[in-house]
């Protein structure tokens, strides 16, 4: 047994407020808007004290914190999730002294207008699907000199191609049992986080692009396997938008059993499966310009939100 006698120290910390679930409606005219958000707030700092010693003089309450991200919400809006967190993480950097770096996390939950008698209601909405779009907001003051990155991204969004994707060829050893597919279900529920170069970005628009170049190319590629299905998105991407650095994607393999009905004399060509929950492949990429800026500490997650 290897016995440790080094003196103990305190080793990296942080703190903050997660998950404040701050819902913002715009109601300058009888036309409401919403934006449906989950809000994280995490800062690094000069904070030993409060841990070495009990000493909470530099410690600002995590309740403090609360009260400012729901207060930026009308102060500043929350027209662009990345400029409302941007605006967050400046200011506790900026104005609270022991801050060194802060991190904000968004969640944003979409909705979508009920339509009643052929028209989109003016304050209706209902839940759109699992799909959660997120922003992770880094600002880190070193001297005067202030760094600061944005991550925007997509989770949760589940996507499902019924041909177009095989899987042969691959390495066999005396446990493999796999059959190879030529014609398989492919799906997953992607999670993809994009890290810009800087913080002058059209938001939305980078948004609604990226989005739907990933499910473009998830579409229309012929996948020989997930990993190359995930590499060609990202990639596509980053040809697309100039003003992305690098991608990060995260795909469970949702695997579709081809259901055995030859036992009751029943053809089954590719159309009836089992859909299996768990176990499942997990399979993870960056995608990244050999140019990129320095990441600093743009991907240290705080909830695991992303
Ligand atoms: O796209 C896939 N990649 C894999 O690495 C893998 N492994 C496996 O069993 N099925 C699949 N599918």
């Amino acid at each position: 047994m290897t016995e440790l006698t080094g003196k103990i120290v305190l080793g990296p910390h942080r703190y903050g407020k997660a998950e404040n679930r701050v819902v913002r409606i715009v109601r300058d005219t009888d036309r409401h808007e919403i934006r449906d958000l989950n809000v994280s707030s995490c800062l690094h700092g000069n904070f030993d004290a409060a841990h070495l010693e009990g000493d909470q003089g530099t410690v600002l309450p995590t309740d403090s914190q609360k009260q400012t991200i729901y207060s930026y919400a009308k102060e500043k809006g929350v027209e662009f999730v990345e400029e409302y967190g941007l605006a967050l993480a400046r200011h506790f950097v900026d104005d609270v002294e022991p801050v060194r770096s802060a991190r904000i996390e968004i969640e944003e939950y979409a909705w979508e207008r009920v339509v009643v008698d052929g028209a989109e209601h003016d304050h209706t909405w209902t839940r759109k699907g699992s799909e959660v779009r997120t922003a992770a907001i880094t600002v880190e003051r070193t001297g005067t000199d202030r760094r600061e990155w944005v991550v925007g991204g997509l989770k949760d969004l589940v996507v499902l191609k019924s041909t177009g994707s095989e899987f042969q060829g691959f390495l066999t050893d005396p446990y493999t049992v796999l059959e190879p597919a030529e014609d398989r279900i492919m799906a997953t529920s992607l999670q993809a986080h994009w890290r810009f170069a800087s913080t002058d970005v059209d938001w939305d628009t980078v948004y609604t692009g990226v989005r739907a170049t990933l499910l473009e190319v998830f579409a229309n590629l012929h996948s020989k396997a997930l990993q190359q299905s995930l590499y060609e998105m990202g990639r596509a991407v980053l040809e697309r938008y100039p003003s992305i650095a690098e991608i990060r994607l995260s795909a469970p393999n949702k695997h579709h059993f081809l259901y055995d009905l030859a036992r009751f004399g029943v053809e089954n060509a590719g159309e009836v499966f089992h859909a299996d929950d768990r176990p499942y492949g997990l399979i993870q990429a960056s995608v990244l310009r050999e140019d990129a800026p320095d990441a600093g500490i743009a991907w240290e997650p705080y909830t695991g939100a992303m």
